[in-house]
């Protein structure tokens, strides 16, 4: 089972990623980007904003990609694997390309490696104002509410094209709310 947690930043990702580090002690937790010791040099270089081209940028988070496909999803393609993020945020956040042309690049860099269980942490837009006006915004973040809820509407966009099992769960429901429809949705 390749299961994803997805959504955008402040989403509540990293807090049920937590929560299920508790209920599955022997599954394999594992983030793009930065899953792997290549990945964690190329995650450093994403972020730090160096990147001038948004297609350069693009293929750092690409790279990352292929790199934990090969050494981490695949390796362990007998475990349960619970990944923070995966191609749906590749193509989702490169939004200066279209989504067709991104899930053909993507689909190279997985292998066709597609997740079996996708979570998407839902977030209005207040709420995501709210959450990033409490922390300290890293370059992507400081793109704005517009830029992210049009990545979000990306992400729904994307995992309806490659019909993905998946949940959309509300993001500003109760953490306890949620930590419940992520358990009933992994193992139904
Ligand atoms: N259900 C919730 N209701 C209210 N606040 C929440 C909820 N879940 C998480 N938060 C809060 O929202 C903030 C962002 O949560 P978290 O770090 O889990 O998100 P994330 O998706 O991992 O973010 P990022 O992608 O930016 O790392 C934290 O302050 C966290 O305490
Ligand atoms: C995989 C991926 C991620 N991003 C963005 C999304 C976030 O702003 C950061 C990752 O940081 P987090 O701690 O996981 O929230 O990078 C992206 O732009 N493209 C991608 O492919």
């Amino acid at each position: 089972m390749y299961v994803v947690i997805e959504g955008i930043d402040t989403a509540g990702k990293s807090t049920q990623l937590e929560l299920l580090k508790k209920k599955l002690p022997t599954a394999i937790f594992t983030k793009e980007p930065g899953g792997t010791p290549l990945g964690i040099k190329l995650r450093a270089m994403a972020l730090d904003g160096e990147a001038k081209s948004k297609i350069a940028e693009m293929f750092l988070f690409m790279a990352d990609r292929a790199e934990h496909i090969e050494e981490v999803i695949k390796k362990y393609k007998n475990n349960t694997i619970i990944s923070d993020r995966s191609m749906l945020s590749g193509i989702a956040y490169a939004s200066t390309l279209s989504i067709d042309e991104l899930i053909n690049l993507n689909l190279i860099a997985t292998n066709n490696t597609l997740p079996t269980h996708v979570i998407l942490l839902e977030l209005a837009p207040d709420e995501l104002k709210f959450r990033l006006s409490q922390k300290e915004n890293d370059s992507i973040e400081l793109r704005g509410i517009e830029y992210l809820i049009n990545i979000q509407n990306r992400m729904k966009e994307t995992i309806k094209r490659l019909n993905l099992n998946h949940i959309i769960i509300d993001a500003s429901l109760k953490i306890e709310e949620i930590e419940k429809e992520i358990e009933d949705f992994i193992n139904d």
